[in-house]
Formats: C-alpha cells, structure tokens, sequence
C-alpha cells in the first residue's frame, strides 16, 4: 500500500519558501503553492469506526485484537481523562494559534530540533504545502511558554499540556497493555513484550496541530496521508471532524477513506509503526490524513507515545501471514525516527528482514 500517492521526492528548498509561513486564515484563495492536485485518491466513505469503552466489556482482549488487526484504530471511551481538561486543552490550543505569526515565529522548531512551532515534519516529502500548522512539545513545556507569552504567566498553558500528557499517559499504557495481552502471547513472550512498554517507561511528544477554515477545502490538505512513528497515539480532536483513516477490508481490498466523527469526550488510538513492529507485523500501523472544511477552525492534539528512545524494540509473537519468519530487526525509536526522516513511509519496510535470509541469521521462528 501506497498511503501517499502525491509523495514525490521533490524536498522544499529552504525554510525562506515564500509561502510556508502563510497566515492561512487570511488567505482568501488557495495559492497555487497549496492547491494538491490529487486529493480524490480513493473514495471516501462512511463507516461506524470502533469504539472500546475501557471502563466496560468492550476493553474484552478478543474484541481489541479484531479491532486492531482490522483497522488499527478506535475511539476510546470510559478512559477516565475528566472533560473539562480536555476543554483547557483545546482552548489552550486555540490560543497558541491564534498568537501573531512573528510571536509563534519566536518559539520556531529549530532546522534540527523535535520541539516548538513549524510545518509538518513531513511536509518536505511533498510538492504542496499543508494547509495547517503545528507545534510539538517534547519534555517540559515551559520556554516555549515563555517564547509565546514573555509577559504573561506560563503556568496556565504548561499546567494543562502537563497534566493532560501525565493522563494521557496512563490511558496509553494502559492500552498498550491490553493490545499486548489481546495477542496471545506466551508468559516469555508477554515479558519480553512489556520491556520498554510499560507505562511507567513510555515517552511520548505531544504535537498540537490547527487548521484554520480553508477557501476551497477541495483543493486543500490539512496533513497528508502518513502513519506515526509511535507505538500507540491518542488523538483529541475538537467538535469538527477532519481525521481520516485509510482502510482496506482485506489485504487485496480496494482502500477506502473513513472519517472519524468527533464523538464528545472520546480519544482516538491510532496503533503507529512500532507496534507493527513489536507485533511482527499482526497490528499494523494505520495511515490517517486530515482534511480541512470550509467553515471551522479545527484543532486536534496527538499523544505520540513510545519506548524510552534508545531502548531497542524486538518483535515478539509469530509474524503475520503470509510471512512465517520474524519480520522487522530490532531498532530503537530515535533510530527510526531516523529512517523515518529520511525514506517516510519506505521506514518500515527498510527495516525488514529479507525473507531468504531470515533463516541465515538465525531468527526463523
Ligand atoms: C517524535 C516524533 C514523531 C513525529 C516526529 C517527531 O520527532 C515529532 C513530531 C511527530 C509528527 C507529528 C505529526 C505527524 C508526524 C508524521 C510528523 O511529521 O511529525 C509525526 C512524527 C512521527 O510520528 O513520525
Ligand atoms: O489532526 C488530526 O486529526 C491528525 C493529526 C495527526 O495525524 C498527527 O498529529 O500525527
Ligand atoms: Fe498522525
């Protein structure tokens, strides 16, 4: 699967692109520098995407596995993350963005750096320019506060990222929990399994992101299609709907665009390239993308959680067919971030123990 058709390897020249810091909220028509040309790759459809309440009988380890293994994503409920948080959260989102760009611009993500204000990552794998904005946290949240806010006290943005990553937190582990007992796994394997996994050692970015109302949504693309390098992502997304899920019935399927309708109070757990490659390969990674409308500014905010960043992640559990053997060599999160940064969605598949030489290494299961 191809989840970015309108991937080219054409690399934006430098950060003096004279679009790329656009206040999108001014712009009356879509430039030329943002309009995708392919947007209608595959139809868009509706379908009701799963829902796991982890305070009730749906958080059952059978029904995990058949929602993980069919569309690596859900809506989580019964996660105890109290409301009026996640309303600090979004508002507190909301007046990040609306900060004059030349104020955001002081808490820029340096050409090299993980944290502050920017592009998607991913934008220089592509032709087009997004039509959103970003600003990833990485650690404690507290210079870029005082970037934004020089004379205003920090402590009401810092508090809620903080608090809502120390929350979001425990949901992540423990769903990463239930997805790895929902696997089957030998008390070996389970063990292995939860090095590195457990919730008192995950670390994660938290990346908010906004799309403000776009002229023509049509023509326009809020985040390209990708899969995040994370073991598991919780994703808030305010009252606008915008996320979607790139899915495929069954393998040879044609691949279809679901949207995810906000549903109040609900996260989102989108299984990132880790897990497939912790669970060889059974709980793939799910490509999403987010469109943008013409009407409301959208805000959402991804919890991308993982190991600690050097620890070596292995595959554990049998591969999954049609591969009978292990699957992916071991790699650390910062080491694929690495190749991420470099092959996008090739990441995972350089990674990938060739099938004629599994058994050489020893490694055939
Ligand atoms: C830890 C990380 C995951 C991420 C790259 C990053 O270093 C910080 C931002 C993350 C993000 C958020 C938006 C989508 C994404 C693909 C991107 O471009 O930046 C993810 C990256 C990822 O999951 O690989
Ligand atoms: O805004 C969204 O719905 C998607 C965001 C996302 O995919 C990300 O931050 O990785
Ligand atoms: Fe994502």
């Amino acid at each position: 699967m191809n989840p970015n058709p309108t991937t080219t390897t054409f690399m934006l020249s430098s950060p003096s692109e004279p679009h790329q810091h656009l206040e999108l909220e001014s712009v009356r028509e879509v430039p030329d520098s943002h309009a995708w040309p392919a947007l209608d790759d595959h139809p868009t459809v509706y379908e009701p995407v799963p829902v796991v309440d982890l305070a009730g009988p749906d958080a059952s380890v059978a029904h995990l596995a058949r929602v993980c293994e069919s569309w690596g994503a859900f809506q989580v409920t019964g996660h105890g993350i109290r409301s009026d948080l996640l309303e600090r959260l979004e508002s507190e989102t909301r007046r990040l963005f609306a900060l004059p760009m030349d104020q955001k611009l002081k808490a820029a993500r340096p050409s090299n750096g993980i944290s502050g204000y920017g592009l998607a990552r991913i934008s220089c794998f592509f032709s087009k320019l997004m039509w959103s904005e970003g600003f990833t946290i990485s650690g404690s949240p507290l210079d870029h506060a005082l970037k934004l806010w020089p004379d205003a006290d920090p402590s009401r943005f810092c508090d809620v990222m903080q608090e809502c990553s120390d929350e979001m937190k425990q949901v992540a582990g423990r769903v990463v929990r239930l997805m790895l007992l929902s696997m089957g796994l030998t008390p070996e394997e389970m063990k292995r399994a939860e090095e590195g996994t457990r919730v008192d050692q995950l670390s994660a970015v938290l990346q908010l992101n906004s799309y403000p109302p776009c002229p023509d949504p049509n023509r326009a693309m809020g985040l390209a299609a990708h899969t995040d390098s994370s073991l598991v992502t919780l994703l808030f997304q305010s009252g606008t709907s915008g996320l979607q899920l790139l899915r495929r019935q069954d393998q040879h399927g044609p691949a279809r665009w679901v949207t995810v309708p906000p549903r109040p109070g609900a996260l989102i757990v989108l299984a990132g390239d880790l897990l497939q490659i912790l669970t060889n390969g059974r709980y793939k990674s799910v490509a999403h993308r987010a469109v943008v409308n013409r009407n409301h500014h959208r805000v959402s905010v991804a919890y991308i959680c993982g190991p600690p960043p050097h620890h070596k992640l292995s595959p554990v559990g049998k591969a999954a067919s049609p591969a009978p053997c292990l699957a992916y060599r071991a790699v650390s999160w910062a080491d694929y971030l690495g190749l991420k940064a470099e092959l996008f969605d090739k990441a995972l598949a350089s990674i990938m123990v060739a099938e004629d030489s599994r058994g050489d290494e020893g490694i055939c299961c």
